[in-house]
């Protein structure tokens, strides 16, 4: 009687082994015997499919029918031949495992003609046995087939002891019997099938009733249960590449220095890695050897120097943590507005599993279990595993560190430019967050322009550098018909955000329309309520503004003006694309769930290319009061120089970046926008679809 230690290990052994010994072996059987190989290929990982592959291949140049059982893990297909004889169209999406089609299909139709063949013979012995009955007679046939029960009895028991069926002796429901008797059948056919039915048959019943796991003997009941149990695990090292930087982590686990015991244990299993997909291999579990190299009293390099020097299968002994909780992914997905390159990145854990990202990247974060180090998945990447990122408590904190650092190194200067106020203006209202001032231009301050609502208050942008933009969870909002997202173009004074507004609306007036701003100013000569604007008494006004009922308002020479979020909304429900080029600080006030914008950044190109499409188009200057002249090289600059503020604080907010350089260019890439925002499910914050 071996010990308990033993014994444990032998079985997990066996397990394990199962796994990956069977397929060659299996295959040099059905060489042997020419009958089908039923083979479970087990939990390994990338090991499985090559296994599959295996039995298959063998199977197929052997002719025997090949009936791969692999495990319940979607990417192996667990059904595999026989699901393709069962379930062909499930079969035909499995990607990953190339198996000749047409040869499947031969064995679907080699089933289907054995069985047929079965049917018709059972009818026939039915039928002789009927009439051997009816003339009183007997023969073995009729006795066999008028067993205890009868022959309804018996294909009931047949189907509740499924294994039993190929070892009875009985010949009516003999398998083995019944494909001699049909290959004797065939024979006399001009098309004898080239597989061997009994196997092909049995191959597949096998895995119809699920009948191809190993059977383990049973724990002997004087087992100490609270032994040590030693598992012995065998993972194939992997170099599947992962995005452009970095390779799989070895088996996508990471090991540390238990800080108690002082052994190597597994600190983390990567979602979708080796070590996840085998299911074997869990958090805490403790690594006593690899490919029989002992590690205990060793460090966590010296297991990465034997893993990183290790091809092909790697043998772990482990001994199990207490529990085993199956890690869960969580559906989280959020919208990095950084980006992250993990090989820069001195303080992860393990470079190798990182996950680069860029800003606007969509990311899976699959767990969250660890409160610096979140796991991840680029949305839409085929690439199973998953990869560490700094969590948002980590990532806030060094934003804020770098911010501090930046600071205390930049000239007084360069802070103004980025990060404040450029020059005070005297605020409008009590409500700094929702005031604004739409172009910190010369211009603006010196009053010289008069085509626009000149916005005020300041304290905005103090209130923005609060704000640390890392990771925003979103979810996909699905485009209802008629009901259009309002588009919100900003951009810097001059960028041409106006220009693109107005071609917008010359396309299809019926389609596209603005919202009518409000005034407090009285109406002149021919204005019509409503159509040229909204008026109202400034009292009115005042309290509506302090109510937060507008997105944007200032006051120009006495006067108060704004865009009230109604009206937007009034446009919208009446089935309009609403088009707005607000001031960039209205963001905020804008990107509320009940009006879900989709805000279009309008970047100026670089200096040589703005001045020259300008020039050459003979742009008017918006910074001219009477935009009677082209731009100046100063005006240039300064477009350039707010668009660099505005991306600073807000390009977190944009769903889309387009550059305008030439005018055609930008207002095509515009149309295909709005048409994407029309008939495209997009991702939004997640709070706008909750
Ligand atoms: N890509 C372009 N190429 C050449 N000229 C352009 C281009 N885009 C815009 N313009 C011209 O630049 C001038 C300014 O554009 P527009 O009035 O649309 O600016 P804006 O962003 O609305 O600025 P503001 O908010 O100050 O009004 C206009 O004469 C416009 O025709």
């Amino acid at each position: 009687m071996p010990s308990l230690r033993e014994y444990k290990d032998r079985v997990e052994f066996r397990r394990e082994s199962i796994s990956f010994s069977l397929p060659t072996r299996a295959a040099g059987k059905a060489r042997r015997n020419d009958q089908a190989v039923v083979g479970r290929v087990g939990n390994g990982a990338e090991a499985n499919e090559g296994c599959a592959e295996r039995i298959v291949r063998g199977a197929f140049q052997h002719g025997t029918g090949a009936v791969a059982a692999a495990s319940e893990k979607r990417e192996v297909r667990a059904s595999f031949i026989g699901g393709a004889l069962v379930h062909e169209k499930g079969f035909l999406s499995c990607e990953r495992v190339r198996v000749h089609l047409p040869r499947v299909r031969r064995i679907s139709e080699q089933i289907s003609y054995v069985r047929e063949g079965e049917r018709n013979r059972r009818s026939q012995q039915r039928e002789r046995d009927t009439l051997t009955r009816g003339s009183g007679g007997s023969s073995s046939s009729s006795e066999t087939a008028s067993s205890p029960g009868g022959p309804s009895t018996r294909r009931r028991r047949r189907s509740a002891r499924p294994r039993q069926k190929y070892a009875d002796p009985d010949p009516a429901i003999a398998v083995s019997d019944t494909c001699r008797l049909n290959e004797r059948r065939a024979s006399l056919r001009p098309r004898r099938p080239r597989l061997g039915n009994a196997g092909l048959l049995c191959a597949h019943d096998a895995v119809a009733q699920k009948d191809y796991y190993p059977r383990l003997p049973d724990i002997p009941l004087e087992v100490d249960e609270d032994e040590e149990t030693v598992k012995i695990v065998q993972l194939v090292k992997s170099n599947e590449p992962l995005g452009d930087a970095g390779v799989e982590p070895i088996v996508g686990a990471t090991i540390k220095t238990c800080e108690i015991t002082g052994k190597i244990v597994i600190a983390r299993i990567m979602h979708g890695g080796a070590a996840d997909r085998s299911g074997l291999i869990h958090v805490g579990d403790e690594v006593c050897e690899v490919n029989g190299i002992s590690v205990e009293g060793k460090t966590p390099s010296f297991v990465l120097h034997i893993l990183q020097n290790s091809e092909g299968t790697i043998t772990f002994k482990i001994v199990p943590a207490d529990s085993k909780s199956g890690i869960r992914e969580s559906k989280v997905r959020v919208k990095a507005h950084f980006s992250y390159v993990a090989a820069d990145d001195p303080y992860i854990p393990c470079k190798e599993a990182g996950l680069d990202f860029v800003k606007g990247d969509v990311l899976h974060i699959v767990s969250q279990d660890d409160a610096y180090w979140w796991q991840a998945r680029r949305e839409g990447d085929r690439n199973m595993r998953a990869g560490l990122i700094p969590s948002r408590a980590l990532q806030e904190r060094r934003i804020l560190l770098e911010r501090k650092e930046k600071e205390k190194e930049k000239p007084e200067e360069d802070n103004i430019s980025l990060c404040s106020v450029p020059v005070p203006l005297p605020a409008l209202c009590p409500r700094p967050s929702t005031s604004l001032h739409a172009s910190p231009t010369k211009c603006n301050l010196q009053g010289t322009k008069t085509k626009k609502i000149i916005y005020d208050a300041a304290e905005n942008d103090d209130f923005d550098r609060e704000e640390v933009p890392t990771y925003e969870e979103v979810a996909k909002l699905y485009p209802r018909p008629g009901l259009y997202r309002p588009v919100v173009l900003i951009g810097p004074p001059g960028v041409g955000r106006n220009e693109l507004k107005r071609r917008l609306i010359a396309t299809d007036t019926e389609k596209y329309k603005t919202p009518v701003p409000y005034t407090s100013r009285p109406p002149r000569p021919g204005e019509i309520n409503g159509k040229e604007y909204h008026f109202m008494t400034r009292e009115k006004m005042e309290e509506d503004i302090e109510a937060g009922k507008f997105i944007e308002y200032g006051e120009y020479k006495g006067n108060l003006y704004g865009t009230s979020s109604e009206s937007v909304s009034s446009l919208v429900n009446a089935g309009y694309v609403c088009l707005l080029s607000p001031h960039y600080q209205a963001l905020k006030m804008l990107r509320t769930p009940q009006l879900r914008p989709y805000v279009i950044y309008v970047k100026p190109p670089t200096f040589e290319v703005l001045k020259d499409t300008r020039n050459e188009a003979r742009a008017r200057s918006t910074f001219d009061e009477s935009n009677s002249r082209g731009f100046t090289d100063e005006e240039f600059h300064e477009i350039l120089h707010s668009a660099e503020r505005i991306e600073f604080l807000y390009s977190h907010l944009f769903d889309e970046v387009i550059v305008n350089a030439d005018l055609s260019m930008t207002f095509e890439q515009l149309i295909n926008a709005i048409h994407r925002v029309e008939s495209e499910p997009l991702w939004v914050p997640a709070s706008w679809v909750q």
